[in-house]
């Protein structure tokens, strides 16, 4: 009998974001509290008797080798080779992996970060690897930003480019996010002239306390369609961005205020996409793989 592992691969809020400086190579430092979501893609992953590693469905507009899935299980087979445990990857078992994508592509939940991470984790146990979790998300890095606080399943504050995480008690409100329907390049938005790279450093403590994104007034500016979102969603909140967005969103202290919003939603902006979910501070992709 074949046994497939199914998981998660939830989304990530940025709860708050600030730009504090550039390093020499380009990229950010920023300051952001990251929180997971119950909403988001599922993974399935089958052994197969040879050593091939399938991908099914394919996403539009992104080539099998580029899809992150794929490039977090070579990755990981390159690991395992490097660190002498299996002489090539041939002689790893091959897998059937099917996507069920949920979560929206540019849209600041961290869709393609996330599936990375539940890939190593699910390959790291079928594959009976055994590597530590600071081993897997250095490897995540190396794919994205995003993909350590994945790797590593807790809510968090992080510094640096999103690498140094320290565990973060945060409220689990329910949120409503709306996705208006555009993809953001999150790479324009850095490279922005007008981007804001001089925030203060500040303590987490602080930053638990409300703290705004960053990039919102350039992406205001660059898609206004966002803008439109973040003004609509304010009436009832405070409305943010998510990473570089496009994804909006705003906490409601029960699911019913949640719900209401999302009814208002359908009558007056019927084109925008939304849901509703509920905040967690252990991601359930570490919840599900606990139990499997
Ligand atoms: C904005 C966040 O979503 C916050 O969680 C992330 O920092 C973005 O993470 P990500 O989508 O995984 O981004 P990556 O794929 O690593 O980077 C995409 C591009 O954005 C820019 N980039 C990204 C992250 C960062 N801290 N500084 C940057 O300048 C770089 O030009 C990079 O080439
Ligand atoms: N499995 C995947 N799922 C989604 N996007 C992927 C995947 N693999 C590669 N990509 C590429 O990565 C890009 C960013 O997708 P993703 O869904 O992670 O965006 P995002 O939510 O804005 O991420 P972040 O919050 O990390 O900036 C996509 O536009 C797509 O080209």
């Amino acid at each position: 009998m074949t046994a497939t592992l199914s998981l998660p691969a939830p989304a990530k809020l940025n709860r708050m974001l600030h730009i504090t400086g550039q390093r020499a190579d380009g990229y950010h430092e920023l300051q952001t509290l990251f929180q997971f979501l119950d909403h988001g893609d599922r993974l399935d992953f089958t052994l197969r008797d040879d050593a091939a590693i399938h991908l099914a469905p394919a996403i539009e507009g992104v080539p099998a080798e580029s899809n992150l899935i794929m490039r977090a299980a070579r990755l990981l087979s390159e690991a395992a080779v490097a660190r002498g445990q299996v002489a090539s990857s041939n002689d790893l078992p091959g897998v059937d992996i099917r996507l069920k994508k949920v979560l929206p592509m540019g849209g600041g939940l961290g869709g393609g970060s996330s599936d990375a991470a539940t890939t190593l984790l699910a390959l790291d146990h079928l594959w009976k690897l055994e590597l530590d979790l600071d081993t897997l998300a250095e490897l995540g890095l190396a794919l994205g930003a995003d993909v350590p606080v994945f790797v590593r399943g807790f809510s968090a504050w992080a510094e640096g480019i999103g690498e140094r995480l320290e565990p973060a008690p945060l409220d689990t409100p329910w949120f409503v996010v709306i996705h208006p329907g555009i993809e953001v390049a999150t790479p324009a938005v850095f490279g922005h002239p007008q981007l804001t790279r001089s925030s203060p450093a500040i303590s987490m403590a602080r930053a638990l306390q409300g703290g705004r994104n960053d990039c919102e007034v350039v992406v205001r500016t660059l898609y206004p369609a966002v803008a439109d979102a973040l003004d609509w969603l304010d009436q009832f909140g405070t409305a943010r961005l998510t990473g570089t967005g496009a994804c909006v969103f705003c906490a409601f202290d029960d699911a019913r205020q949640a719900s209401k919003v999302l009814g208002r939603l359908d009558s007056e902006r019927p084109t925008w996409h939304a849901f509703m979910a509920r905040g967690c501070n252990l991601s359930p992709l570490h919840a599900a793989l606990a139990s499997a």
